[in-house]
């Protein structure tokens, strides 16, 4: 049976019904209008700039997920703020001015139409990232701004707030540029700006993203533009469809990905370079790390203010590690179906190291009788949020999945953790990164987690013994026929 007819086989009812539903997604997008200066977000066109090859059909190791797919990954599953504990470090340049945070909307003084517009939102107080960020975005004169906050803390609603409460609808032409690094980010951030706007009558968004057309000689009459670089810079330089001199507020959104994408960092220079020296210019970015540091400041000019929230510390604490000697993928299956038999767990998630493991673990997993969710990164992006919404809202109770579709995912809910292979880099060395983001987020809220390692072979052997070193957290034996002991692990 080939990978492909393995994989075919298993798709379960979910995933045909999220077939259809991405099927009709992506008719939606290619038959949509071609939205001129409208507020609509529809563009037509399904083109991305950086439109990812399928995976191989092979059953190799799947290749890495790209950063642009993790990054709308992370977007298509925050449906709410992630709530971090970590304090805001201002690296101002200039100390003299005091940076103050504010802790509600209503001390901003936006327009009544905007604040209505946030609050509709659900948006009840600014968080962490908007708290300290808005009062310098918002001041007067415009300060510049490098911001870092990691995936789902109120960046894009940052910005969003800084564009929507300096546009002048009266006066038609673009005076606010978003450049987002791909099409499905472009239009992630579109939604966000309809919808805080949606009480500001006269506002027009456009996309300057493929399968927009602007012709030679046109003008365009929107306010604010959301574009990847190279059709914006198409626009701008190629057809003179908007000047750059009257961009107001320019912002480069997830500039971790932008770098990561060839091209779109000279694009992104050039169009920086045409702008009006008055512009405040805002870069954000989901991580913090030199290169994305470097971009930055080159980018953004005149002493930028600097802040960053750190991301959480993970850590191993309070999370009990177990490994399994087997030496078949049989006795793998059978050790898992007694631990699955053995002590009763909430939600769980199983990492495979190819797809054929994790389809022929789901479908035996599905043949005992378990609601199992499959992942695996050949699928498209939208499919992949929809079962991990599935599995978040309890719909299945084990999440099989590849090593790296599951990049991006945080894991907060799971009690246990299967690595059904451990995780190790392309070239086969031990990834302890990989390994303490799978398992560091389980545990929460006062309850133990659990991790299991099945050992098949020497080298999976010094692979564990290595992880287990580089962390100095012991990883016990666990004898798989051994029912007592399993069960006393859940205690
Ligand atoms: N002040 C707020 N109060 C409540 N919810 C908020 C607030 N700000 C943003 N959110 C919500 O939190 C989620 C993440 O917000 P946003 O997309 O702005 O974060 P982000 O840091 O840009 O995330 P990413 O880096 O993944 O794009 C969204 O669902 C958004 O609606």
């Amino acid at each position: 049976m080939s990978g492909e007819e393995d994989w075919g086989d298993l798709i379960t009812k979910q995933e045909k019904g999220l077939t259809e539903k991405i099927e009709s997604l992506t008719i939606k997008k290619e038959s949509g209008e071609n939205s001129s200066a409208s507020k609509e977000v529809s563009p037509s066109g399904s083109h991305s700039e950086t439109s990812q090859p399928s995976e191989s059909r092979d059953d190799a190791e799947e290749k890495d997920v790209s950063k642009s797919d993790i990054s709308l990954l992370q977007k298509l599953l925050h449906s709410k703020l992630v709530q971090s504990k970590s304090d805001i470090e201002v690296l101002r340049k200039d100390p003299t001015s005091p940076l103050y945070s504010v802790k509600s909307f209503e001390a901003l003084h936006l327009k009544p139409e905007l604040l209505k517009g946030v609050y509709d939102m659900g948006f009840n107080a600014p968080s962490k990232i908007q708290e300290t960020a808005l009062p310098t975005l918002l001041a007067d004169p415009p300060t510049n701004m490098i911001a870092q906050s990691q995936s789902g803390t109120g960046k894009t609603a940052a910005f969003v707030l800084t564009m929507l409460s300096r546009v002048d609808v009266s006066k038609n032409y673009p005076q606010c540029l978003c450049l987002a690094p791909t099409y499905e980010l472009a239009l992630q951030i579109g939604e966000v700006t309809k919808e805080m706007s949606k009480f500001m009558s006269g506002l027009r968004i456009m996309h300057a993203v493929r399968g927009e057309r602007v012709s030679r000689g046109d003008k365009l009459d929107c306010h604010i533009l959301i574009g990847t670089p190279g059709t914006t810079q198409d626009w701008a330089t190629r057809f003179g469809a908007f000047d750059l001199k009257k961009i107001k507020v320019f912002v480069l959104d997830e500039a971790d990905v932008m770098i990561s994408l060839q091209g779109h960092q000279d694009q992104s220079y050039r169009l920086q370079k045409g702008l009006s020296p008055n512009c405040q210019m805002l870069l954000f970015s989901a991580t913090y790390d030199e290169s994305v540091m470097a971009f930055a400041e080159k980018i953004i000019p005149n002493d930028p203010v600097i802040i960053k929230l750190r991301r959480e510390e993970e850590s191993l604490d309070n999370i009990k590690q177990y490994y399994i000697e087997c030496s078949s993928q049989e006795e793998k299956f059978e050790a898992l179906s007694n631990i699955y038999g053995a002590i009763s767990i909430g939600q769980s998630m199983i990492f495979c190291a190819t797809r054929r493991t994790a389809s022929t673990l789901a479908e035996r997993m599905t043949k005992d009788g378990h609601a199992v969710g499959l992942l695996s990164g050949e699928l498209p992006i939208e499919m992949r949020a929809d079962i991990i919404k599935r599995f978040r809202d309890g719909k299945e109770k084990v999440l099989i999945t590849t090593n790296v579709s599951a990049r991006g995912i945080d894991v907060e809910q799971v009690t246990v953790v299967v690595n059904f292979d451990l995780p190790v880099t392309p070239d086969n060395k031990p990834d302890c990164e990989t390994y303490l983001h799978r398992i560091g987020r389980t545990g929460r809220f006062g309850k133990n987690g659990i991790a299991i390692n099945f050992v098949d072979g020497q080298r999976s052997m010094t692979t564990m013994r290595y992880i287990e070193k580089h962390f100095g957290r012991t990883i016990s034996k666990l004898d798989a026929g051994d029912l007592d002991a399993i069960e006393k692990i859940s205690s």
